[in-house]
């Protein structure tokens, strides 16, 4: 059989690496994140792989109580990446050279920024689900999310926005690699099984 036509296109990977509570929360209710990062990590590294994934990384989606959050912190927030914020009131946003608002369904957005031209260097150019979990249900659901890196913060805060409620798709995940840290934090790294298909 011609190799040609039986060679798969490889395409970019959609990365969600986030941070949680041991319950399971990405924020409080009100959409707060002071707990995160309150202890600061020692040795080596002690980024938790942040520099790592972020070298990896072209591009950010995310939900705009997100990028909002991220744009409080920084004026102009994961330099150098292109970034597409998700929002339905896209009137409100404020775009720049590396920030586009969309309003299409993010579903079909991923689809399409996953295979857009030139394929030839996917390996370094991860779309990274930057978050909440409201963008990260839809593309889970939509059976989009290739990788999953989660970092488990040693802290009960109970109420808060919980990253897999609402889930409706069941899906199964491979374990490709688990880190501690003597801090208490958690990282776990699983690819999905088997992998979307576009
Ligand atoms: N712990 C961690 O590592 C992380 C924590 N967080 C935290 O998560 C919280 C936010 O998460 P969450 O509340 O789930 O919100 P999201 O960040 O997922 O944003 C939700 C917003 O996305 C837009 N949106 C949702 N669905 C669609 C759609 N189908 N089409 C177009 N736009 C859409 C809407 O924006 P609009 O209202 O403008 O229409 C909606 O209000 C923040 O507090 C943040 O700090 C986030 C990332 C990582
Ligand atoms: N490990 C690590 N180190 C940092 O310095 C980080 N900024 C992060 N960020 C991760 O991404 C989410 C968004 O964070 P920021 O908007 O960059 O603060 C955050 O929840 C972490 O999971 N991680």
């Amino acid at each position: 059989m011609n190799g040609a036509l039986t060679k798969t296109l490889a395409t970019r990977k959609l990365s969600l690496f986030i941070l949680t509570s041991l319950d399971g929360k990405v924020a409080r209710s009100n959409g707060e994140i002071d707990w995160i990062w309150t202890d600061p990590v020692e040795g080596p590294n002690s980024d938790c792989n942040y520099g790592k994934f972020m070298s990896s990384v072209k591009y950010v989606v995310t939900g705009r109580k997100t990028f909002d959050i991220s744009a409080s912190f920084e004026k102009l927030p994961f330099a150098g990446k292109q970034k597409y914020v998700f929002t339905r009131t896209a009137g409100s946003s404020r775009p720049n050279d590396e920030t586009t608002y969309i309003s299409d369904d993010p579903a079909q957005f991923v689809r399409e920024l996953k295979t857009r031209a030139p394929l030839d260097n996917v390996e370094d150019e991860k779309i990274w689900l930057l978050g909440g979990a409201e963008i990260f249900k839809q593309l889970h659901d939509a059976d989009l999310v290739d990788e999953i890196i989660l970092t488990i913060q040693p802290i009960i805060i109970g109420a808060g926005i919980n990253l897999f409620d609402g889930i409706t798709l069941e899906t199964k995940w491979n374990l490709v690699s688990c880190e501690s840290w003597k801090e208490g934090l958690v990282q776990m790294t699983y690819s999905r099984s088997p992998t979307p298909t576009v």
